[in-house]
Formats: structure tokens, sequence, C-alpha cells
């Protein structure tokens, strides 16, 4: 029986790692890991000769080097929608705290255990005023990247009674297909954080993403907007948000990543990358996590790549051995892989193909051992990045 080796990096829920059967061995000492599961940590693909796949348990895979992963064959998933709920559900509750004094209410309430007990009443009654807040509904919210979390979001706000646009360049259409016909869509950033008095990022990190929000977008939000960013901290320019903020262009800075020049700051609230951290949310994304990189290892199926096309097939119980060829994704392959194939006399009894635009994964099944000369053809093929035979019993 085929082992594999998985590699456990940060706290993954033990709803997940429970359906890792007897063919896993999942270490965190793991040394040379076909899988990793992980969570925000960074990882270095080039540090495990033997990897096939990353499965990151939850949305963002910045701490991936995906760019690398593909160039090298190797798979990496995520958790599409598995965490949304999680942070829709902290945004609101953080405007609220904003919105409404919350935190200074709260602290207030508890500097009262110095009053005399029977004066508790009176002082919270002659004092409260200082703690009035503002409703939510009725204020435009916009959030920008309409995605699992930002639709979520976006219809959230509608629920609440808020004016609620978004903006995504392009979103996916079964994310757009559950957003509320309430919600605005724009076509153009600027349309959309104009008259914004929320702002909410709900966007990936990468080389678009980084810095987009910066002086000459602060410059065009209505004065004493609030911003709100529980994507990635790089996303958001910190010393232009802290400009916005002491010159009141921005009214509050709404973060779950806090920095040492954030903390403290009297018109920024933070948590501490708790944006996905509910036992629901974290179960989620580790059931989602192991199922995908199962599936890899055991079958090389392919569900929620962020660089592989999607593509699953059970073997039928005949199948004796199942390859997989990983390529660019170039004009003539399949002929040529088959090609190689016939010159080989071996009979091929699935051949499913399926392509992102820029890989091409192939699964060939065969009912009879495939010999390794025709294997090492197939790797010669100049446009094959990596190819793979699983052997089932
Ligand atoms: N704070 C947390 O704990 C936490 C939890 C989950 C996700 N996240 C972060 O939130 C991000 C979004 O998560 P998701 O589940 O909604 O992902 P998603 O992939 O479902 O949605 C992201 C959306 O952003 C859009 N987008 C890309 N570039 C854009 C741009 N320049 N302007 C506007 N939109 C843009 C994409 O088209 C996509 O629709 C993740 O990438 C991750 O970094 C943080
Ligand atoms: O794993 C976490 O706690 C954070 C996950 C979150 O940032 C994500 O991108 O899904």
């Amino acid at each position: 029986m085929t082992v594999y080796r998985v590699k456990k990096i940060n706290k993954i829920a033990p709803e997940g790692l429970e359906l890792f059967t007897d063919k896993f061995i999942v270490n965190e000492d793991e040394n040379d890991p076909q899988g990793i599961i992980l969570r925000s940590s960074p990882v270095d693909v080039d540090d495990y000769p033997s990897l096939l796949a990353v499965a990151r348990a939850g949305a963002g895979t910045n701490n991936v080097n995906v760019e690398r992963a593909t160039k090298k064959g190797i798979c990496v998933f995520n958790t599409p929608g598995a965490n949304a709920n999680a942070v829709v559900d902290l945004v609101f509750p953080m405007l609220g705290v904003w919105k409404r004094n919350i935190f200074n209410g709260i602290n207030f309430c508890k500097s009262l255990t110095a009053v005399d007990p029977d004066k508790v009443d009176s002082v919270v009654e002659a004092q409260k005023s200082a703690y009035k807040g503002e409703e939510i509904a009725g204020k435009n919210l916009t959030v920008v990247g309409l995605g699992q979390i930002g639709v979520r979001l976006a219809n959230g706000g509608i629920q609440r009674l808020m004016n609620v646009k978004g903006f995504d360049p392009a979103p996916a259409l079964e994310n757009i297909h559950q957003l509320s016909p309430q919600v605005r869509v724009c076509r153009a950033l600027k349309d959309a954080v104009s008259d914004a008095d929320v702002i909410s990022l709900h966007l990936p990190l990468n080389d678009r993403t980084r810095n987009l929000v910066n002086a000459e977008f602060l410059a065009k939000v209505k004065r004493g907007a609030i911003l709100i960013n529980y994507s990635r901290a790089p996303i958001v320019d910190e010393q232009a948000v802290l400009d916005a903020l002491d010159s009141g262009q921005l009214g509050a800075f709404l973060s779950d990543f806090p920095t040492a020049k954030t903390i403290g700051h009297e018109k920024i609230l933070t948590t501490p990358h708790l944006g996905a951290s509910t036992s629901q949310s974290e179960g989620n994304c580790s059931t989602m996590a192991v199922k995908e990189l199962s599936s890899y290892l055991k079958y090389g199926n392919v569900v929620h790549s962020v660089n592989f096309p999607n593509i699953e097939s059970t073997p039928a119980d005949t199948v004796k051995n199942r390859l997989i060829v990983i390529n660019k994704d170039v004009p003539g392959m399949i002929a040529n892989v088959s090609n190689i194939f016939s010159g080989f006399n071996v009979n091929i009894v699935s051949y499913l193909n399926q392509s992102n635009g820029a890989i091409g994964y192939n699964i060939i099944d065969m009912e009879e051992t495939i010999p390794e000369e025709l294997v090492a053809k197939i790797v010669e093929l100049p446009d094959v990045i990596r190819t793979r035979v699983i052997e089932f019993a």
C-alpha cells in the first residue's frame, strides 16, 4: 500500500485531520513531504524535493510561492468560502464597536469598580452621553472585491439597511449570482469609493493589489470615511493611512493586522488576524483542505486549486496505473502523449484533459502496468512540466 507523507504546519482543526486515512502519515517534523497542509505560515516549495501539493486551509495563498510551485508542477489548493462567514461575522461587529463607541464604553464601565457601589447608576446616567454613537443604517458601504467574503459582506450591508456599492475587476460568476440586486456594482474603483462612508477591502494580496490603498486612493475618498482591512496588511500603505487619519481625511481604520505603528492609535482598532478564527471556519477550512490534498495525492484529482485546472475522475476497479501529465498549455499535447502510448502498444482506458489557459492537466488510466520507458518519452516532451504514476492495488 502506498503511504503518503504529509507535513502539517500551523494549528489545523481536528475535524479535517481525522479524515486522513491510514494511507497518510501526518507529521509536523516531516522533512520530505509529498503534501503540506498549512494556514498562514510562509512556505518555500523549493525546500521540499518530493513535494506534490500544498493545501492552504484558508483563502489567501500569498504565503506560498505559487508561481514557483506552478513551474515545478506542484499543485496549490485553498478553501474558497470556508471561512467567509467568519470574516463577515467579525467585520460588522468591528464597525459597530467603532460607530457605537463600544470599546470606550466598556472601558468606562470597567473603571466603575472604583466608584461607590450606590453611585454606579447615577454616574452611568450622568456620563453615558460621552459614549454616544451612530447607526450604520443609511450609511454608504463600498466593498472592494466581490468574492466569497465581499459578496456576503455586501449582502449583509443591504440587510442592515446600508446603501451598498461594490467593485471587482474580474468577479467569479458563481459569486456574482449570490449578490443582492440592491448592491450597485461599479465599473471603476474611484466611482465605488468616492461617496463611501465605509470602505471594506476583500481581495487577495498580489503584485497588482499591493499598496492599492495609497495616498492617491485616499485623496479620492469622502472626508471622514472609515477604512476596513480584513484582507492582508500590504494592500494598504500604512503611512498613507496614518497621514489620512491625522489630517481627518479618514475617520478610522479597522484592521486585522496590528503593527508597531498602528497599536494604540486612537483612530485605529485592530484584531490579531482573527478573521477566520472561529470553530466553524477552522473546521470547514481543515475539512476542505484535507479532502483536496488526499484526493490529489491518492488519485491526482484537482478541486479548488489556485494554479491547476479542476479535474476529477474516479478510477474504474480494473485500472492498475494512472499517469498524471502536467504540461504547459500548448497545442498538440494530447496527440503527442497519445502517440507515445500507441508506439508502446499500451491501451488507454480513460484519458481526461483540462486546461486553465496556462497549465494542461491529464489523467490517463490503464489496466496494465505502464512501462518506465513510455513515461521517460513523455517526460522528454518539451512542454511537459511533471509526470506522476499512481499505482492502484
Ligand atoms: N483576515 C482573515 O483572517 C482573512 C480570512 C479570509 C480571507 N482573507 C483575505 O481576504 C481575501 C479575499 O478572500 P475571499 O475568500 O473573498 O477570496 P475570493 O477569491 O473569493 O475573492 C477575492 C475577490 O477579489 C477580487 N479582486 C482581485 N483583485 C482585485 C482588485 N484589484 N480590486 C477589487 N477586487 C479584486 C477577485 O476578482 C475576487 O473576486 C483573501 O485573499 C485573503 O487574503 C483574510
Ligand atoms: O488561517 C488563518 O487563521 C487566517 C486565514 C485567512 O487569512 C485566509 O486567508 O483565509
